[in-house]
């Protein structure tokens, strides 16, 4: 598995800016979304561009396009939603496949309660978000069920991630791909990552 932390200095700014504790919702929102587009454009550095003939202002030319069929996002429900606007900035046309996942607060095990996915996910790469890796559960169970259902190319895009997580990931899918915007020290004893961000989800929705 190939970890990504991105280091470009607006990423770095960002989260930063994120881990406020006087944070609004609406700055967390604005700031999650916009990491979100800087991740995505680190994320699709590699997609395979195929050369095509158009009729331009000045007749015929040759111009590059994204081949094959168009990506697919994957936001965990709650808190992947507030990264969302911001992947969609950069590929406005992908198709959106909602895994709906929470983490139960004691046992720390993902509860899946919710799926509606693209077709022909065997021919999509599949862009996975979620703020937050921290135990990794939530994730792996997320591509567990894209597997199931035909994924074979999926990358995973998160503001904050855990050694742990990383570890459990790495393990459990060696052959997906982690951009991270920020790798925090470790989790706490209720499993929240350190010095991290808070509940992003709460704080997404200002449930909190
Ligand atoms: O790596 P893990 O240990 O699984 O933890 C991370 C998960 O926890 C949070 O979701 P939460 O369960 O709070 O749901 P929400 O998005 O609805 O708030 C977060 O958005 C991840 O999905
Ligand atoms: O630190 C954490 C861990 C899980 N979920 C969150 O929202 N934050
Ligand atoms: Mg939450």
């Amino acid at each position: 598995m190939a970890i990504h932390q991105l280091t470009h200095p607006l990423v770095k700014h960002k989260i930063g800016l994120l881990r406020a504790a006087d944070i609004s919702t609406k700055q967390f929102r604005q700031l999650a979304s916009e990491l979100g587009s800087l991740l995505t454009y680190e994320a699709t550095q590699d997609l395979a561009t195929e050369t095509v003939t158009i009729n331009s202002w000045n007749g015929s030319i040759a111009i590059e396009q994204i081949q094959g069929k168009k990506v697919t996002i994957v936001p965990i429900l709650r808190a992947g939603l507030g990264m969302l606007d911001g992947v969609l900035e950069l590929l406005p046309s992908a198709r959106i496949s909602v895994v709906g996942i929470y983490r139960d607060e004691t046992t720390l095990q993902p509860v899946p309660y919710f799926q509606k996915l693209a077709a022909n996910l065997d021919q999509r790469l599949a862009i996975v978000i979620d703020p937050m890796l921290a135990t990794g559960g939530s994730m792996i169970a997320t591509l567990d069920l894209l597997k199931k259902q035909g994924a074979k190319h999926i990358k995973a895009l998160v503001l904050v991630a855990a050694p742990e997580g990383i570890a459990a990931l790495q393990l459990a899918h060696p052959d997906v791909d982690l951009y991270a915007g920020a790798i925090d020290l470790g989790l706490n004893e209720h499993g929240y990552i350190l010095p991290g961000l808070g509940d992003a989800g709460d704080k997404l929705f200002g449930t909190k």
